[in-house]
C-alpha cells in the first residue's frame, strides 16, 4: 500500500518528477514528461503497479521501514533518507538531473552510502508501463546496465550493484561498510533510440546541488518564513517546464479530495488560472526568466484563436487532454476512479481572462520589455470579456453542475478589463480605453448589485445565491473592492463563519454530502488550503494582523517534514488530500509571507511619530 501523502517528497528534473516515500520507495514517476504515462504507479494502485524501494535489507524479514530521518540537501530538490539499522547507518540520496540542450535524457539517480559501520542494501525495482498496466520485456545488455522495453519506451538501469530478475521485478543486494557506495540510474530513451550514455554520478550530483543553489539565490524574500517561502519556490520552479514555460498544478494525478471519494483528478497540466497566480509568486520574489517563459507558453498556447481561449492546456500548450479513466487502477486508498487527462478544458471560465491580462500588467510592471503579439491578444481577449461576461460559467472551481453567474467570474472579468486600461494608461499597450473604461464600469455596477446581498453584507457564491465561495476573499486583493469597504469585511466575515473547518481552515464552497451541490459532485472534501491562506491575506489587509500570522503559521505546520503541502486537508483525519505538491497551496505560502511582512512595514510606517492611518 501506498504510504500517506504527506509522506512523500518530491524529486524532479523540471520536466517531470516522482515522488519518494518515507521506506525509500519510489511509488510515482512519468517519464518522459509530467503528463507522461506513469512508469511506477504504485500510489495509485498496489506494489504490481510498480515501485522502486532502495534501503536497508527486508527481503524475507518484514515491511520496509520508515527512515529515521529525511530532507532536502539544502536549499535543492536533491532529497536525502536515513536509516539506524542495528550494524551502521545508511543514507539513500535521491536526485534527478535537470536536462541540458546537450542531453535531454530523463535521469534519476540514487545514491545508497554507508555512513556508519556496515549495512546491507536491498533494492527492488518493480517497473510497470502505461500507468501500471504493463510488464516491460526486461533483459541485461552488460553486467551493469539493464534494459526494460514496451512498445515506443525503454527504460535503462545502470548499477554497480549485482542485478537479478525474480518475481517480475530486478532487485539487488549488496552489503556496504563506511565510505562505499552503490549507485543506481534510472534513464528513459524512445525504444527505438541508441541506448543513453554512462552518467557521471558525482558530476550529476555537483550539476544538479549548482542549479538549485544557483536559481535560489537570485530569490529577493529575505524575510521571516523564509525556509518555507523557498521550499514553496523550489516546488512551484519544480512544477515549471523550461522548455515549454508550461507551469503544471500539481505533480500527481487523482490523489483524492475526500478519501474512498470520487473527487480525484489530473492536474499535471497547466491551468491558466494556476499558472497566472504561481507566476505572481515568482515575480514577486525576484523571478522574471519564468514570467517571460510563459507568456511565450501563453502566446503559442492561444495562437490564431484567442476568441477561443481554453482554460487549461497540455504542458507545450496542447488543447486536448479528454479524460478517461484507468480501471485497472484502484486508486489512493481504493479512492476511484483514478483519471487522467481532464474534461474541464473544455469550460468557460470568465476568471481566466482577468488571469491572463492580470499577468501580462505584472510581468510589465516587474520590467517584462513590450511585446507586440500580446499586445495583439490583450485587445482580442477584452473583445472576448466584452461579448462573454454576461455569460453563465463553470466557475473557478470548476463545477459540473450547470453554470451559474459566479461572483468571483465577473469580478475577475472586471480585473481583464482594469488592468487592460492600466497597460495601456502606463504605456505598455494601446486600446480603446474610453470604451473599456465604461465597460469595466459597468461590470462594476452588476457585480455589486447583483452579487451583494445587502440583508447579510455579502457578495454570495452567485448571482441570487444564498450560499458562499472562498474565492470571494480575492476581492481586495485584486483591488475590486479596498480592503476596508464595508461588503469586504463582512463578505471576510461571512465566509469564515460560514466556510470554516472545525480546526479553523476554510472549505472553498458548501457541499451536501450525499447530495449533489453546486458542484455537481456527491460527497464532501476536505479544507482546501489555499482559500486559508487568502483568509491570512485579507486578514492582514484588514489589519487583523494577530489573527493572520496565527492563521499562517497554523497552516504552516500542516506541511509535511520537508515543506510540501497537497491540495486539501482533512480536519477529521489530520491528514493531507489531493493533488501533491500542489501549486495553489505553495502559492498561498509564498502568497501569505509578503502579504505580512508588507502588514508589519504598514505598521511600523503608521507607528512612527507624525504618521497617522
Ligand atoms: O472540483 C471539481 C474540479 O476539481 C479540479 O479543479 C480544481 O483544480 C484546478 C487545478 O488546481 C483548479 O484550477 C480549480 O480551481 C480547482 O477547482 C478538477 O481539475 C476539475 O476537473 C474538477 O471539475
Amino acid at each position: 500500500m501506498a504510504g500517506r501523502i504527506e509522506d512523500y517528497a518530491l524529486i524532479g528534473d523540471l520536466q517531470t518528477a516522482a515522488l519518494v516515500g518515507r521506506d525509500g520507495a519510489i511509488d510515482w514517476l512519468c517519464l518522459p514528461r509530467l503528463d507522461s504515462e506513469a512508469v511506477l504507479a504504485r500510489l495509485l494502485g498496489t506494489p504490481g503497479n510498480g515501485f522502486w524501494r532502495i534501503g536497508p535489507s527486508v527481503f524475507g524479514v518484514g515491511p520496509s521501514p520508515a527512515a529515521d530521518r529525511r530532507s532536502y540537501r539544502g536549499d535543492s530538490l536533491i532529497m536525502e533518507h536515513e536509516w539506524d539499522t542495528p550494524t551502521g547507518t545508511l543514507r539513500v540520496t535521491d536526485f534527478m538531473l535537470p536536462r541540458t540542450d546537450d542531453d535531454d535524457t530523463p535521469r534519476l539517480v540514487r545514491i545508497a552510502e554507508a555512513l556508519t559501520g556496515t549495512v546491507t542494501v536491498d533494492a527492488t525495482l518493480s517497473l510497470r508501463f502505461d500507468y501500471g498496466k504493463v510488464v516491460p520485456w526486461v533483459h541485461k545488455i552488460e553486467d551493469n546496465r539493464t534494459c526494460a522495453v514496451a512498445g515506443p519506451d525503454a527504460v535503462w538501469l545502470d548499477t554497480d550493484a549485482e542485478t537479478h530478475g525474480e518475481s517480475l521485478t530486478t532487485r539487488s543486494r549488496v552489503t556496504l561498510t563506511k565510505g562505499e557506495r552503490a549507485t543506481f540510474t534510472l534513464s528513459w530513451r524512445p525504444s527505438f533510440k541508441s541506448p543513453p550514455a554512462m552518467l557521471d554520478i558525482d558530476q550529476a550530483l555537483e550539476d544538479t546541488e549548482k542549479f538549485w543553489a544557483d536559481w535560489v539565490s537570485q530569490c529577493t524574500y529575505d524575510g521571516r518564513y523564509r525556509a518555507a517561502v523557498i521550499r514553496s519556490l523550489i516546488t512551484l520552479k519544480a512544477l515549471t517546464n523550461p522548455l515549454t514555460g508550461g507551469i503544471a498544478a500539481a505533480a500527481t494525478t487523482s490523489l483524492p479530495e475526500e478519501i474512498g471519494g470520487v473527487r480525484n483528478w489530473d492536474y499535471r497540466h497547466v491551468w491558466i488560472r494556476d499558472a497566472a497566480k504561481a507566476l505572481w509568486s515568482l515575480l514577486r520574489a525576484g523571478y522574471l526568466d519564468e514570467a517571460r517563459a510563459w507568456r511565450k507558453w501563453l502566446l503559442r498556447a492561444v495562437a490564431g484563436d484567442p476568441e477561443n481561449l481554453q482554460i487549461m492546456y497540455g504542458i507545450a500548450g496542447e488543447r486536448e487532454m479528454p479524460e478517461i479513466t484507468l480501471d485497472w487502477l484502484v486508486g489512493y486508498e481504493e479512492s476511484g476512479p483514478v483519471r487522467i487527462g481532464n474534461a474541464a478544458a473544455d469550460q468557460r471560465q470568465l476568471d481566466v481572462y482577468g488571469e491572463v491580462i492580470g499577468t501580462l500588467h505584472l510581468a510589465a510592471q516587474f520590467g517584462l520589455e513590450r511585446d507586440e503579439t500580446s499586445n495583439a491578444l490583450l485587445t482580442k481577449l477584452v473583445q472576448s470579456v466584452e461579448a462573454h461576461w454576461r455569460d453563465p460559467d463553470a466557475g473557478i472551481w470548476e463545477v459540473r453542475g450547470p453554470s451559474q453567474h459566479f461572483v468571483h467570474s465577473k469580478v475577475m472579468a472586471w480585473v481583464a478589463v482594469d488592468r487592460a486600461i492600466k497597460l495601456v494608461e502606463e504605456g505598455h499597450a494601446e486600446g480603446p480605453i474610453e470604451q473599456w473604461r465604461q465597460l469595466r464600469d459597468t461590470i462594476h455596477q452588476d457585480v455589486c448589485t447583483r452579487g451583494y446581498d445587502p440583508e447579510r453584507n455579502t457578495f454570495t457564491q452567485f448571482y441570487g445565491s444564498q450560499e458562499l465561495d472562498a474565492a470571494l476573499l480575492l476581492i481586495p486583493q485584486v483591488g475590486f473592492l479596498p480592503a476596508d469597504d464595508p461588503r469586504v469585511i463582512g463578505t471576510i466575515e461571512a465566509v469564515q463563519k460560514e466556510l470554516s473547518t472545525p480546526d479553523g481552515f476554510l472549505l472553498r464552497y458548501p457541499t451536501h454530502g450525499d447530495d449533489v451541490g453546486t458542484d455537481g459532485l456527491p460527497g464532501d472534501e476536505g479544507a482546501f488550503l489555499v482559500c486559508a491562506f487568502w483568509l491570512v491575506m485579507d486578514l492582514a489587509m484588514i489589519g487583523r494582523h494577530d489573527d493572520a500570522r496565527a492563521l499562517f503559521e497554523r497552516l504552516l505546520s500542516l506541511s509535511n517534514d520537508v515543506g510540501l503541502l497537497a491540495e486539501e486537508w482533512d480536519s477529521h483525519l489530520q491528514r493531507q488530500l489531493g493533488n501533491f505538491p500542489q501549486a495553489f497551496s505553495h502559492i498561498g505560502i509564498v502568497g501569505g509571507a509578503l502579504e505580512l511582512e508588507l502588514a508589519d512595514l504598514r505598521a511600523s510606517l503608521f507607528a512612527l511619530p507624525g504618521t497617522s492611518r
